[in-house]
């Protein structure tokens, strides 16, 4: 720990440089007072980081976290006096990592939060785009899905995944599996549509030679198979009654026989489960058996359709291309990231994959432009056109009249649709149909602050602006 320290916390700086995990002390400011070694390891390649701002060393920002449309835990522990957890993609020393921030406040003798303590730790479970294969996004909603894998992977707790069909449930469980203490055991996958009670009992729990009709040899089930690893039953919710019984007697007496034997063997595996159903209205209206729900619903995880979170279009559509056409260094116009922005993904990021796709086998040069997309996605894109630039058309078409100039008729409008929204910026942005850094682009550009109100000028201290972001509260 560097002898900078303010002598006050010499003691504290101490015990962190004593703890294996990133740490760091900061004050009201943003600004190091201390860091201990391991983060300037992970974060700085070993530098030293004291006197830096936390903003700029994590994120290379010039500016807080929540002033360019990111949740920054230091002011809302700040806000709240509490301690403030959130998941963050960070630059550290081996590239782009998610990772957990924890900042606990630290207040002096009458009760003021002085100093914020803040652990880092990477997430398992997500990586940045230089990974070949993990779940890519930064979106608020996307984030908190991060964050509960990340609680839950450890343990050994049954998870139910929901989502619409594309929403990388699969992508999830696998995570979730990478990331637990059963990493490396077998990860072994049940698709359960369309399987009958007969075809569902032997695939699960396998059978002895001669059990059936056509059973020629033995066969080692897939409960077997997932011995000390993790079963994914992708859509759950499509198994008919018959087996629904089966399955529920399985997890509840963690014991099965394989067809034809009476020999009782112990299950060893940890249950991911999916459905893109409404599994809990289905289990209400007796389609599907409420005690087997709520079994199966021990630590449930709704995966966000894409359209709920558009501003990780441009960073999954870019990534993908890698992926399906590595070594072209394809990349995509501006135009053809707001086309791909304005869609709304019935097929979610499956059908975004094959998007990016068809339009890399289309694309002769090295840009990706709106022609190489589907038609329907280019129609699509101009259904859904943002509500800001609608407005924006049919103002443009009554202001013709008028003297107003154009770009003060825009600001105008997104002045008034900003100081109307009671919402988080993150609503407000799939509002406009925009990314929530376009949101801000557009907010700086035309100088309005988030409640509506012009930006106060350079002499006035930013703080006392914030008190006026009532209608728009943190995503
Ligand atoms: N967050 C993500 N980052 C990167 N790729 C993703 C992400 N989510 C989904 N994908 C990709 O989208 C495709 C569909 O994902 P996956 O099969 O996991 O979806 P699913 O919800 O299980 O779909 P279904 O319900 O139809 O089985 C895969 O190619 C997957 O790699």
């Amino acid at each position: 720990m560097p002898s900078v320290v303010p002598p006050g916390l010499v003691e504290l700086a101490s015990f962190l440089e004593g703890l294996p995990e990133p740490h760091i002390l900061c004050d009201r400011d943003y600004r190091v007072v201390a860091a201990n070694s391991a983060y300037r390891r992970a974060c700085a390649g070993g530098a030293e980081v004291v006197g830096a701002r936390c903003y700029e060393i994590s994120h290379r920002y010039a500016r807080p976290c929540d002033q360019v449309g990111e949740t920054c835990p230091l002011s809302a522990c700040r806000q709240t006096g509490r301690r403030e957890r959130v998941v963050h993609l960070h630059h550290s020393a081996t590239g782009e990592i998610y990772e957990s921030i924890d900042v606990t406040p630290i207040r002096d003798a009458t009760g003021e939060i002085v100093y914020f303590v803040e652990r880092l730790e990477e997430l398992p479970v997500g990586r940045g785009v230089a990974h070949a294969q993990g779940l890519l996004g930064h979106s608020p909603a996307f984030r908190r899905m991060l964050d509960l894998i990340s609680r839950v992977a450890p343990s050994d707790a049954t998870v139910l995944l929901q989502g619409e069909s594309g929403t990388g449930k699969e992508l999830v469980a696998k995570a979730i599996h990478d990331a637990s203490r059963r990493a490396e055991g077998p990860f072994v996958v049940l698709d359960c549509t369309g399987l009958p009670e007969t075809l569902f009992e032997s695939e699960l729990f396998g059978h002895e030679k001669g059990a059936f009709t056509g059973a020629a040899t033995r066969k080692t089930g897939l409960v077997e198979a997932a011995a000390g690893g993790t079963l994914f039953l992708d859509e759950v919710g499509d198994s008919p009654p018959s087996t629904q019984v089966k399955l529920l007697r399985l997890l509840e007496t963690g014991t099965f026989r394989r067809v034809g034997s009476t020999e009782l063997r112990r299950a060893d595996f940890r249950l991911v489960s999916a459905t893109h159903r409404p599994l809990r209205q289905m289990s209400a209206a007796g389609e599907f058996r409420q005690d087997l729900f709520f079994r199966l619903n021990t630590f449930p995880i709704c995966l966000p359709a894409l359209r709920e979170r558009r501003q990780d279009i441009p960073l999954l559509a870019q990534a993908l291309l890698m992926r399906v056409a590595p070594g072209r260094h394809l990349r995509l116009s501006p135009a053809a990231v707001d086309v791909l922005v304005a869609y709304d993904y019935p097929g979610n990021v499956r059908e975004l994959r094959n998007l990016v796709e068809r339009a890399s086998l289309l694309c002769d040069g090295g840009e990706i432009r709106p022609e190489h997309l589907a038609e329907e996605v280019r129609r699509g894109s101009a259904d859904a056109a943002p509500a800001l630039d609608m407005a924006l058309d049919m103002a443009g078409a009554s202001a013709a009249a008028g003297p107003m100039r154009w770009d003060a008729l825009q600001a105008q409008l997104l002045r008034d649709t900003v100081a109307a929204h009671r919402g988080t910026r993150g609503e407000l942005a799939a509002k406009l149909g925009i990314s929530v850094r376009t949101l801000y682009r557009r907010l700086a550009e035309a100088k309005i602050d988030l409640d509506g109100e012009p930006k106060p000028g350079p002499a006035e201290h930013p703080r006392t602006a914030a008190p006026r972001r009532r209608s728009v509260t943190p995503p």
